[in-house]
């Protein structure tokens, strides 16, 4: 007598066709991938927000696991979307990220390779052989939202270089972007933005005048295939690790620049601090600034409150 196989997993396929690597062919090659492995249902964003309603949608509808097919904005929303509403991730749809985006941090923080192709087949070996892990999220509330996030989240001088770079929508060439980005933002406003208070769950206090990076694993982004490491030791295992610029001059910037790129430590000295597996940061400023959060640019923000979430959200890999 043959043994009685599982069910197939149900999954459901939220694919953003904008996303900067993404193609009909491609999507039409990862559909016939996971319907080897997956019984499959696959939709598409048609707009900004969308993937957050299709992804609470089908954790509603019960699908065992909910993939994204898109960059890390795609995959920002549908881990709002299917964990909106419910109490813990045992009860929330597996998540999985084939990357289609231009860096894909999160898809490469979990170890997922760099090309495209190999990491989706690593995916569908993931759910071939049911393998999950669990991870940690941050949070953030702040005067317009509470979200969460999956990589990190920043308020000043990142953010504004992120604002700068959307602006030149990015379809090719994100280093190149990058740099011309940094170089305009430190012509026209220089490194030194208005004082940011910083509040650590430990009680201790500090204040930046440049930028406060927060992140929920490493590295921070990438550069093509180098690392940038801003928090070298944050982990999905343990809690949120904040990098504070304290002050800023040119020299400075450059240095702290030299060692982002070359050294796999991340800064570290009297201008940057870092802070590591914290339960929350307090973030406050007395006028407006540029916030970022997992790469996507969202405005000005005065106020911030972060905080890990452990054990969020359950993934295959
Ligand atoms: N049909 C659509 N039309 C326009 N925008 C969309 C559509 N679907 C999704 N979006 C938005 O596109 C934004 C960018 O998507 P995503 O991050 O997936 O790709 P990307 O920008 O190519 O990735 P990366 O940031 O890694 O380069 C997301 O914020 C998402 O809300």
């Amino acid at each position: 007598m043959r043994a009685l196989q599982p069910a197939p997993q149900r999954g459901l396929l939220i694919v953003n066709p904008k996303a900067s690597t993404g193609s009909r062919r491609r999507t039409k090659w990862v559909v016939r991938q996971l319907g080897e492995v997956i019984d499959l249902t696959v939709r598409k964003t048609e707009r900004r927000g969308h993937a957050e309603e299709l992804a609470r949608q089908g954790a509603e509808e019960g699908f065992d696991v909910i993939l994204s097919l898109g960059g890390d904005g795609t995959v920002n929303e549908v881990v709002n979307g299917l964990l909106a509403d419910v109490p813990d991730a045992e009860s929330a749809p597996i998540f999985a990220p084939i990357p289609a985006g231009s860096t894909n941090v999160f898809a490469r923080a979990l170890g997922l390779p760099w090309d495209r192709r190999r990491a989706s087949m690593a995916i569908v070996d993931a759910l071939r052989e049911r393998r999950t892990r669990t991870v940690s999220l941050g949070r953030v509330v702040s005067e317009k939202e509470d979200r969460l996030f999956t990589f990190c989240a920043g308020l000043g001088w990142d953010a504004s270089v992120i604002k700068r770079v959307e602006s030149y929508r990015k379809r090719r060439n994100i280093g190149a972007h990058y740099a011309r980005a940094v170089m305009a933002e430190l012509n026209e406003h220089g490194v030194e933005g208005d004082s940011i208070d910083v509040e650590l769950s430990t009680g201790e206090s500090d204040q930046s005048t440049g930028m406060v990076v927060v992140q929920n694993c490493a590295p921070w982004t990438y550069l093509g295939t180098l690392p940038v490491n801003l928090n070298a030791r944050a982990s999905f295992n343990a809690g949120l690790d904040v990098l504070i610029l304290r002050k800023l001059d040119l020299p400075a910037t450059t240095r702290t620049a030299a060692s982002l790129l070359v050294g796999r430590e991340g800064p570290d000295g009297e201008h940057a601090v870092t802070h590591h597996d914290l339960d929350g940061i307090r973030l406050r400023t007395s006028l407006p600034q540029a916030f970022q959060l997992d790469g996507d640019y969202l405005g000005e923000r005065t106020e911030l409150e972060l905080s890990s979430v452990p054990g969020a959200l359950r993934v295959a890999c």
